[in-house]
């Protein structure tokens, strides 16, 4: 298992990180074949928080994700998704996903520069390095992906997403490969680094819903509907063996188990 030091914040602006909006989501209505997954859906996620959502699978966590990021469209003409600043939110989102998604035949820093090598922009090979220091990859920019562990690989996404500095973060599991350890360890990391931002996190795991969540929703039925459930108290991220995190991971577990997720 890797250890992840805590290394200095990062240099962004604090200005550019005080402008995440808040999203409003209203009216999602989408079918599939002949099942109605969301009907009239209303999501608020609220600016620079962590926004948790949990539910059983397919319920359709992936696809509210999608239609955030725009890659999906929801049926009809009611449904939006909004920024609270009025602006389009294409161009201001980054992905994180269950797979850490680098490319094999690129060292960690060209992995984190990806995103400029498909714009056709040189790579700020400083900024890179900054990002490989801030998630504890200090000096580690020329290994390859096949030489590190599923931890680090995950660090070496985290610092993509960072470099790309969007304001909304989506992530869908992107902790789920990982062993509690490693994950505990990288859930601090992304709680710290990602501060600020709008971020909707999509987990199965009811600790790390308790210690990220500054808001965490349960999608459950079809169509499915949110349901609210209360968060410990404190800032994110909370420690694990924190008695409140602890006995609101257990109700949380068994409002899923008794099936409202
Ligand atoms: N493009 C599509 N065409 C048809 N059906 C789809 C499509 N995308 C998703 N679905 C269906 O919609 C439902 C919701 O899928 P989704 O991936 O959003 O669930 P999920 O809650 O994220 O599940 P998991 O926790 O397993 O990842 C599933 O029944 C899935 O098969």
């Amino acid at each position: 298992m890797s250890q992840i030091a805590t290394p200095g914040r990062l240099t962004d602006p604090p200005t550019a990180l005080s402008t995440a909006p808040a999203i409003a989501i209203r009216g999602l209505t989408l079918r599939f074949g002949g099942e109605t997954l969301f009907e009239n859906l209303d999501l608020d996620l609220e600016a620079g928080r962590f926004t948790v959502l949990l539910g059983a699978s397919g319920v359709g966590k992936t696809t509210l994700l999608r239609i955030v990021a725009g890659l999906e469209t929801p049926d009809g003409p009611g449904g939006s998704v909004r920024a609270d600043d009025g602006r389009p939110l294409a161009g201001r989102i980054a992905w994180m996903a269950q797979q850490d998604l680098l490319c094999p035949w690129l060292d960690a820093a060209a992995n984190v520069a990806l995103g400029d090598r498909l714009r056709g922009r040189r790579p700020d090979r400083d900024r890179v390095a900054g990002m490989l220091a801030s998630v504890g990859l200090d000096g580690r920019g020329g290994v390859m992906p096949a030489a590190l562990s599923g931890g680090m690989r995950q660090r070496v996404a985290l610092a993509r997403t960072l470099y790309e500095n969007r304001k909304v973060v989506l992530m869908d599991e992107p902790f789920s490969a990982l062993d509690s350890p490693t994950r505990l360890r990288i859930q601090d990391l992304a709680a710290d680094r990602l501060a600020g931002r709008t971020v909707l996190l999509i987990t199965h795991d009811a600790l790390e819903a308790c210690r990220l969540a500054d808001r965490l929703v349960v999608l459950a039925g079809r169509p499915a509907r949110l349901i609210e459930h209360p968060v410990p108290p404190g800032p994110v991220p909370r420690r694990s063996d924190d008695a409140e995190v602890l006995a609101a991971q257990g109700a949380l577990l068994e409002r899923l188990a008794a099936g409202i997720g």
